[in-house]
C-alpha cells in the first residue's frame, strides 16, 4: 500500500480508504496505526529516504519499517524484523537530525524550502506543518450551541477524546484523536460538522447578515457554505457555485442534514458562464475559496508536499487570477469580495490580492482584523491579512483578504 502512496497517482487517503475498504477484519485501532505509520513517511519521506540508503532489501520495506517506528514500541517492532533490520534501525536512530540540512531534516523539495524559507518564523512553521492534527468540529448555530453540546459530548463516548472549545471560533469544538464522528447522532441531525477551525475564522471575515445575496464561488463540498447560510439564519440567498458537480453533489446531503433553506446550489462554467453574468453586480458578498497547492494543510494532507510542484503551482496561480477577476464582477457597488486560500506562499495570497488592486482600482482592501474581531475577539492579526499559522494559531494554515467595491459618487 505504501508503494501505492509514493506512487501519487491518488491523494494518499483515497489510497488508505481503499485498502481499509479491502481489509474489512482490521480492528479499529489497526486501521488507525496503519494510518498513522503512513502518514509518518509521507511527513519525513526525503529523511527517511536519506536514511533507507543504507540497509538493505526493498528500500519501501526500510521506509515502511522507519514509519512504523514511530508508532511502536521497539519491543513490539523487533518481533517482526530480522536481526540486520534490528541493527540498521539502531544505527538510524543515532543519526543526530540536526546535523543535516532543513530540507532533508524537515522533509521539503528543494523548491519548498527555498519558498518556505522567506517567512517569518521558518522553521517553527515546518515544524508544525509536520505534525498531525487535532479533529476540529462546529456546531450548526441554526440549530444550538456550543455550551450545550460540549456538555453532551462531554457525557457520552466523546468525554475520551477530552472535547474543548476552540480559542478563536465560538462554534469550534477541538478534539483529540480520530473518534467516527460521522456516524454520531448530533452530526446525523445536522447539528455537528467537521471543519477546522481556520475555516470557520474565514467564514466570519465573510460576516454575513440576514436577507443579504451572497455567492460561495468555489463552494466544492460545502462546507463554508453550511456556516455562511446559518449565520443568515437561513435568510435571503445562497448561491454554492463550483465547477465540479461531483463536489457538489456531496454538499447536498450536508445540505439537508442542516436544516438550511436559502442555499441554491448551482454547476457553472469555468468561462463565461450566463448565470454568472445574469448576477454581475448584485451580490452583497463573494466568497472565493480558491482552488490552491493546499500546502497550508500539510498537517492532515503530508503528501501535497511531493504531490505539487512549481509548474502545478503556476497553473493554479493562473485559475486563482481568473477566478478572482470573474467572481468580482458578481459583487455589488459597496459589496465585499473575501478571496481565500489554504496555503502558506506569498505568490497564491498577497501576491494575488496585489495584483488584482492593481487591475481593479474600485476595489479597496479593508483590514481583516476589524472585521473577524466582532465574532472571535481572541484572535488578534497583525496587518491587513487574515493569516493563520498551525506554530501560531493551532489551526492549518489558512489566508484570506477583503475586498470592498467602492460606490460610485
Ligand atoms: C478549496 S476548494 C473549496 C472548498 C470549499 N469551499 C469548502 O469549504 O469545502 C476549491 C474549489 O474550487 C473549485 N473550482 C475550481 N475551478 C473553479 C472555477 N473556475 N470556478 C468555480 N470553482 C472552481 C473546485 O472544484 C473546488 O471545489
Amino acid at each position: 500500500m505504501l508503494g501505492e502512496v509514493l506512487q501519487w497517482e491518488y491523494p494518499a487517503d483515497a489510497v488508505l480508504s481503499r485498502w481499509m475498504r479491502l481489509h474489512p477484519k482490521l480492528g479499529m485501532r489497526d486501521r488507525s496505526e496503519v494510518a498513522e505509520a503512513v502518514f509518518d513517511v509521507l511527513r519525513h519521506l526525503r529523511r527517511y529516504r536519506q536514511f533507507a540508503e543504507s540497509g538493505f532489501g526493498p528500500a519501501a520495506r526500510r521506509l515502511a519499517i522507519l514509519g512504523l517506528a514511530s508508532v511502536f514500541d521497539r519491543s513490539v517492532l523487533d518481533a517482526g524484523l530480522g536481526e540486520p533490520e534490528q541493527q540498521w534501525l539502531d544505527h538510524v536512530k543515532k543519526i543526530d537530525i540536526n546535523s543535516l540540512s532543513r530540507a532533508v531534516r524537515d522533509s521539503l523539495p528543494d523548491w519548498l524550502d527555498e519558498r518556505i524559507a522567506v517567512l517569518d518564523d521558518a522553521d517553527a512553521l515546518v515544524r508544525a506543518l509536520n505534525s498531525s492534527a487535532p479533529l476540529d468540529l462546529r456546531v450548526n448555530p441554526l440549530k444550538t450551541e456550543r455550551e450545550p453540546m460540549l456538555a453532551l459530548l462531554r457525557s457520552g463516548p466523546a468525554l475520551r477524546y477530552d472535547p474543548q472549545p476552540t480559542p478563536y471560533s465560538p462554534w469550534g469544538i477541538r478534539l483529540q484523536g480520530r473518534p467516527p464522528v460521522n456516524r454520531w447522532p448530533m452530526f446525523e441531525k445536522g447539528e455537528l460538522e467537521v471543519q477546522d477551525e481556520g475555516s470557520q475564522i474565514l467564514v466570519a471575515l465573510m460576516a454575513p447578515r440576514r436577507g443579504e445575496m451572497i455567492i460561495d464561488y468555489c463552494a466544492g463540498a460545502g462546507g463554508k457554505t453550511l456556516l455562511l447560510g446559518a449565520l443568515m439564519r437561513s435568510t435571503g440567498r445562497l448561491y454554492a457555485f463550483d465547477v465540479s458537480a461531483a463536489r457538489l453533489a456531496r454538499a447536498k446531503p450536508r445540505f439537508a442534514r442542516s436544516g438550511l433553506s436559502n442555499i441554491v446550489p448551482v454547476v457553472i462554467a469555468a468561462d463565461n458562464d450566463q448565470r454568472v453574468k445574469r448576477l454581475r453586480g448584485k451580490a452583497h458578498r463573494v466568497l472565493v475559496d480558491a482552488p490552491c497547492s493546499g500546502l497550508g494543510t500539510l498537517r492532515r494532507n503530508p503528501d501535497l508536499k511531493w504531490r505539487q510542484h512549481p509548474e502545478s503551482l503556476q497553473s493554479l496561480c493562473e485559475t486563482q487570477a481568473q477566478i478572482l477577476r470573474q467572481a468580482s464582477r458578481c459583487v455589488a457597488p459597496g459589496g465585499r469580495l473575501v478571496y481565500a486560500t489554504c496555503s502558506i506562499l506569498p505568490e497564491e495570497n498577497e501576491q494575488q490580492v496585489e495584483a488584482f488592486l492593481a487591475e481593479n482600482p474600485d476595489f479597496t482592501l479593508l483590514d481583516a482584523s476589524k472585521i473577524v474581531q466582532d465574532r472571535c475577539e481572541n484572535l488578534t492579526l497583525e496587518g491587513p491579512y487574515l493569516s493563520m499559522r498551525p506554530d501560531r494559531h493551532g489551526t492549518d494554515g489558512f489566508f484570506a483578504a477583503v475586498l470592498q467595491r467602492d460606490k460610485p459618487l
